[in-house]
């Protein structure tokens, strides 16, 4: 049961203030629920001790109270009017049940969006270097996988078991006033082998959910690698290495899936078998210890009601368990919802750019090599609407220069200025829009070309004339008005659809599009041919001379040729 009390103090702690009220109220409700239950099962009693014995009225005064309201005339009539108040009790119990199971589930659904939504918004929180070292198939899964196995495994899992122990606690309380001997029966025979029974698949479930935690993000892997990498996988003949890597990870959870559903199901037989020793065991004490026979069947009676109860109910209580156990790991994957603090960003405030970039005596090492400086004691000076040239051998720290100058990475000394400002933390969303980023590699949607250079607008918010002149001032007009639908075409995903000049160019009408006033291009036209290069290359050189300041990464000195300044790392 400790794990039950871990996911009640971590849903506390990951819980907002407003949910956890809400959270009460979904507990109060289940508590009703249990209510029902328990009366939808007590009222079974009179039904039983109608049917075991004889002239009612005589003994009992609810049944002569029945008797006279109902103007009955003898048993018969107060047996059906007996199993028709069990039946009306029964269906409002059940409606109620079912009310209750569907708004308990829209909050715990509800909880599944909220976890994602806050830990999208925390992991973009944690910035550039958060995203460039995450593996992209664990961030899907946290958000996406994660929070769902939660909301039902732990949230509902942990509220459901707190619910069924509650009517199991009630029921066993019952057995004990009716006859304790029934209760000890329980627990010599029934109880050591559910407990011995349930120590061994919690083990064995943990187990599993540890091995479900490493396979899933590695099954997407592998099957994404191969989607992406499709002519790469093809033409490298790795198409076999691919599929069997793809079937030990899918062997891997059909294996768990088998043991889950075992252990899911083994719990009724286990339960059964153990009931039925307490049986025995009370046949063999009632057949020698009891006066007469219908002694031990009105104990028997008792005890199968009770049985038709507890067995479903405590093999709920298994699953809900293996539930608790199995998902115990999403914890730590959830654990940056409870510490959502750490991650609030500084108030944001406008940052004005009139004259230049500055970059002042700044080093550079990447987190995860902190010694290995790849800028030291760094300056430059960038004026407003210049364009300017970096160029330098691989891996001399063009990027990174890039990186920093965009805001995505902070240096470890020195300072980047914007005019006189200190770029920090609080003028990220302002300057984000200030830039546009043209890569290498466009970041294509799957969505129409209007949709693609308004990147992020809903369709009825793009702005059409807007849009057409863009598209113009980056040689983009004519390629759109050729495609089947104009600008409405979708062009595939990943921009499957364009050629790698146009891909650029859609990454220019984008930069274009937000109104930037100061454009990156890294390494934009290294992966075009010549012709198309010259091309791209001619598209940015008529954004230079405006008030656009320019800063380009290249390879090849032509592509710099109109650059104000170039410098050479
Ligand atoms: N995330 C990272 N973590 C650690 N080291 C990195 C990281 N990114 C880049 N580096 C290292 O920093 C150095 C500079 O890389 P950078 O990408 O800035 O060079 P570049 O001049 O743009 O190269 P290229 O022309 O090949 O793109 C390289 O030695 C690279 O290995």
């Amino acid at each position: 049961m400790k794990i039950l009390f871990q996911t009640i103090q971590f849903i506390r702690s990951i819980l907002p203030k407003d949910q956890k009220i809400k959270a009460m109220g979904v507990s109060v409700l289940l508590f009703i629920n249990s209510g029902f239950e328990l009366i939808g099962l007590s009222a079974m009693l009179p039904v039983f001790a109608v049917l075991l014995e004889d002239n009612m009225v005589e003994k009992y005064e609810w049944a002569e109270w029945l008797f006279n309201t109902f103007h009955l005339t003898d048993d018969k009539q107060l047996i059906i009017l007996l199993t028709s108040l069990l039946f009306l009790v029964i269906l409002t119990k059940n409606i109620a049940g079912l009310l209750i199971t569907k708004y308990q589930s829209e909050f715990a659904l509800g909880l599944y969006s909220d976890f994602a939504k806050r830990l999208h918004q925390i992991y973009y929180k944690k910035g550039f270097t958060f995203f460039k070292e995450e593996n992209s198939n664990i961030l899907v899964r946290n958000i996406n996988i994660t929070t769902q196995n939660f909301a039902n495994q732990q949230f509902l899992g942990s509220l459901n078991l707190i619910n069924e122990l509650l009517i199991l606690f009630t029921i066993l309380i019952g057995i004990t006033i009716y006859d304790i001997k029934v209760i000890g029966l329980l627990l010599f025979t029934a109880a050591p082998i559910f407990v011995v029974f349930y120590r061994y698949v919690r083990s064995k479930t943990i187990e599993m959910g540890l091995i479900r935690r490493q396979v899933e993000p590695s099954l997407n892997q592998n099957i994404f690698q191969s989607i992406f990498g499709f002519t790469d996988v093809l033409i490298s003949g790795s198409e076999d290495a691919f599929r069997n890597e793809i079937n030990v990870n899918v062997a891997k959870m059909v294996a768990i899936n088998v043991k889950s559903n075992i252990y899911n199901l083994a719990p009724t037989r286990v339960i059964e078998t153990s009931l039925m020793m307490a049986i025995l065991v009370m046949n063999i004490y009632g057949v020698y210890s009891l006066g007469s026979r219908t002694e031990l069947l009105q104990l028997l009676g008792v005890f199968a009601v009770a049985g038709f109860r507890i067995m479903p109910s405590l093999n709920r209580m298994v699953t809900y368990l293996n539930g608790l156990n199995q998902f115990k790991w999403t914890f730590e994957v959830l654990k940056p919802l409870a510490q959502e603090q750490k991650y609030t960003r500084k108030a944001q405030k406008e940052v004005v750019f009139k004259d230049k970039l500055v970059l002042e005596n700044i080093s550079y090492a990447y987190p995860d090599t902190p010694n290995d400086f790849i800028l030291e004691d760094f300056s430059l000076l960038i004026k407003k609407g210049e364009t300017l040239g970096l160029i330098g051998a691989s891996g001399s720290g063009k990027t990174t220069i890039m990186n920093i100058l965009l805001g995505f990475l902070r240096v470890t000394k020195g300072k980047y200025k914007i005019d006189e400002q200190v770029f920090g933390e609080e003028y990220e969303d302002d300057f984000y829009h200030k830039v546009g980023y043209v890569q290498q590699s466009v970041y294509i949607i799957d969505a129409t070309l209007a949709e693609n250079v308004a990147f992020g607008c809903e369709q009825s918010e793009i702005d059409y004339t807007k849009l057409e002149r863009v598209l113009k001032r980056a040689s983009l007009w004519e390629t759109a008005n050729k495609l089947t639908n104009g600008v409405d075409t979708r062009i595939g995903e990943n921009g499957t659809k364009l050629s790698g000049g146009q891909r650029q160019r859609v990454g220019i009408a984008r930069a274009l599009y937000f109104d930037a006033e100061i454009l990156f291009f890294d390494e934009a036209t290294s992966a075009l041919d010549n012709e198309t290069e010259k091309e791209i290359t001619a598209s940015i050189n008529k954004l230079s001379h405006t008030d656009l300041t320019i800063i380009i990464i290249a390879h090849r000195l032509s592509t710099l040729e109109e650059c104000d300044r170039i410098i050479e790392l």
